[in-house]
């Protein structure tokens, strides 16, 4: 079984649960109480490279990353250092993360936050509307093309941007022909888990220039931003270096200050 397979048998069982305790329903009554929506991919097209900056507590392929006591402090730290989105990773067993995390990151900061997690079902995409999210990842490789297709129609209907994550030229086919607007392509190689900063230069060239171009996984500081923007990233999403570094919103500055180097200026500008 792969690593994929795994964490989403996890997610649907965790799911079950949530879905015992909270009908689709209540669920719907919180999300239409919930603050309204901001626009996740006119904050991702602003001047320069924007930068995701994720809370990100573990992950499959390095255990523990960090003792994040305060996910709602750190997010504050990346709004400072200027971030454009923040990514709360959900997903309980493999990466430490909550709704609650969503939850405390929502109440602190005022920029847009994304749900990161193995979405499999529309009722996922209403908690994330019902806790606060603006955006939510769509993994292709976790679904087959109707699903992808409906569940980018449900995220967009219900005021959220959806990010759809491909690994490869094909996924990324798959995504444009679903109608998806804001492609993530990430480096992380699922089967291997091992980072190949180069797929983003050789999937891009896949994606129409129109559609908001996200290069995710592998970046350790500015140089990486700066090679991804020179391969056409319209921002970046980043989770490790953040979290394991000193200084979260010294380090998320200065991957601002690189991306808004007037020398990074493409296609979009
Ligand atoms: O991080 C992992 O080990 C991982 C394993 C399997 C599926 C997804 C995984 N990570 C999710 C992400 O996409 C990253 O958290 C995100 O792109 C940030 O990457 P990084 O800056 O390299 O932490």
């Amino acid at each position: 079984m792969s690593v994929l397979d795994e964490i989403i048998d996890g997610v649907r069982a965790d799911l079950a649960e949530r879905q015992a305790r909270v009908g689709l329903d209540e669920l719907k009554e919180l999300a239409a109480r919930a603050p309204q929506a901001k626009d996740g991919a006119a904050a991702l097209r602003g001047e320069g490279v924007q930068v995701i900056c994720e809370v990100k507590r573990s992950s499959p392929s390095k255990g523990a990353l960090a003792a994040i006591a305060d996910p709602a402090a750190l997010a504050a730290d990346y709004e400072a250092g200027g971030a454009a989105v923040i990514s709360v990773l959900t997903e309980e067993r493999r990466f430490g993360g909550s709704l609650a995390d969503l939850d405390a990151v929502r109440a602190r900061v005022d920029i847009p936050v994304l749900r990161k997690d193995f979405i499999v079902t529309s009722y996922q995409l209403w908690e994330a509307r019902a806790h606060g999210a603006d955006l939510a990842l769509l993994i292709v490789a976790a679904l087959d093309q109707q699903a992808l297709v409906s569940l980018i129609e449900r995220a967009e209907s219900i005021g959220l941007t959806p990010i759809v994550e491909v690994h490869d030229e094909e996924e990324a086919e798959r995504a444009v022909d679903a109608g998806a607007k804001v492609i993530g392509v990430n480096a992380r190689d699922l089967k291997t888990l091992k980072v190949d900063r180069s797929t983003f230069e050789r999937v891009a060239p896949e994606i129409p220039d129109h559609l908001v171009k996200i290069a995710e996984s592998g970046v350790r500081g500015p140089h990486d931003l700066i090679a991804y923007a020179n391969a056409g990233a319209d921002a970046v999403l980043v989770g490790e270096s953040l979290v394991t570094g000193r200084d979260p919103r010294t380090a998320v500055a200065d991957l601002v200050a690189a991306g808004a180097h007037p020398a990074l200026r493409h296609g979009r500008d």
